[in-house]
């Protein structure tokens, strides 16, 4: 699958033609250049080694050693995860908690990711013609640091013979994933196709808030159905396990919060939905034996 190519512009996300932001929208997947300023060292080395086991003499220690860090320490939805459906196993952390739970230089590169994730939302919004007044509510906050920002990191244990990461749609606006080894397949009709990881660059995809939210404007954005292929054993080439993570933009889910999920529609937002049930309802289905994480 050819995809297009964004950059980080002047604060600003830029495409390289005219024309190719409605290809990427309807694709539900670009590709942004990686800014030089956005250093991908730290999420690289936490990838490969959260799932470890911390040995004091290592040079990672640091990012080794969370398979103990769990809901009950960090909260609903968040912490280590291991699949039984899925080769996967996670580990999933909040805004709130980068700075007190992560090494200082992965919760630094947390926030760059959120900045670029946020200008690609503003972004479509603008491109959209969706009112400025209506921003704040329409995305749960989220384009004003109310909403919720979380990193998700991916081991696929090739020992496992499962699927690599079953079928699914983001929830939320925007993610901005960090997966460089191949595997990744997204829906095409009835097809599925590779996206090849392109050197340099991160992947962007758009979540299903931000389908509801436009899905009757005459510019709507897709979210995309999308899996990981089964991963299998390196046959002694001593290749390492396939690894990735994305920050991924939802509405605010705080209970407090009371966002909403909207559609635009006639110059005016209308409920769909609470956001909090929603992700609640595609993770549970996503992981399930049977199930496929779509609504
Ligand atoms: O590992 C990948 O390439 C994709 C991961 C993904 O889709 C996700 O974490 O939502
Ligand atoms: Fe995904």
């Amino acid at each position: 699958m050819e995809l297009q190519v964004a950059r980080v512009g002047d604060r600003r996300l830029e495409f390289a033609s005219p024309g190719a932001f409605d290809r990427a929208r309807v694709d539900g997947f670009f590709f942004v250049e990686q800014p030089p300023a956005l250093d991908l060292d730290a999420g690289d080395r936490f990838a490969r080694n959260f799932f470890k086991d911390r040995c004091a003499h290592a040079s990672d220690s640091d990012f080794a050693g969370y398979r103990s860090c769990t809901q009950d320490e960090v909260g609903a939805r968040q912490g280590y995860f291991c699949r039984d459906a899925d080769q996967t196993e996670q580990f999933f952390l909040e805004r709130a908690n980068w700075t007190s739970v992560f090494p200082q230089p992965l919760a630094a590169q947390a926030e760059s990711m959120r900045h670029v994730s946020v200008m690609v939302l503003e972004f479509v919004l603008r491109e959209l013609n969706i009112p400025h007044s209506l921003w704040h509510q329409a995305t749960g906050g989220a384009v004003a640091d109310d909403g919720s920002y979380h990193l998700t990191f991916n081991h696929f244990r090739p020992e496992v013979s499962a699927r690599g990461l079953n079928i699914h749609k983001d929830s939320g606006w925007v993610t901005l994933l960090r997966s460089t080894d191949g595997g990744l397949e997204v829906q095409a009709g009835d097809a599925w196709e590779d996206v090849s990881p392109l050197p340099g660059h991160l992947i962007v995809n758009f979540g299903c808030a931000m389908e509801i939210l436009t899905q009757s404007s005459d510019r709507p954005v897709s979210a995309v159905a999308h899996r990981v292929r089964q991963q299998l054993p390196a046959d002694g080439s001593g290749a390492p396990d396939r690894v990735s993570y994305g920050l991924f933009v939802d509405s605010g889910l705080d209970r407090g919060q009371r966002t909403r999920l909207y559609e635009y529609a006639d110059a005016r937002l209308i409920d769909r939905g609470s956001p909090g049930d929603f992700v609640d309802d595609i993770v549970e289905r996503t992981y399930e034996t049977e199930g496929v994480g779509l609504y």
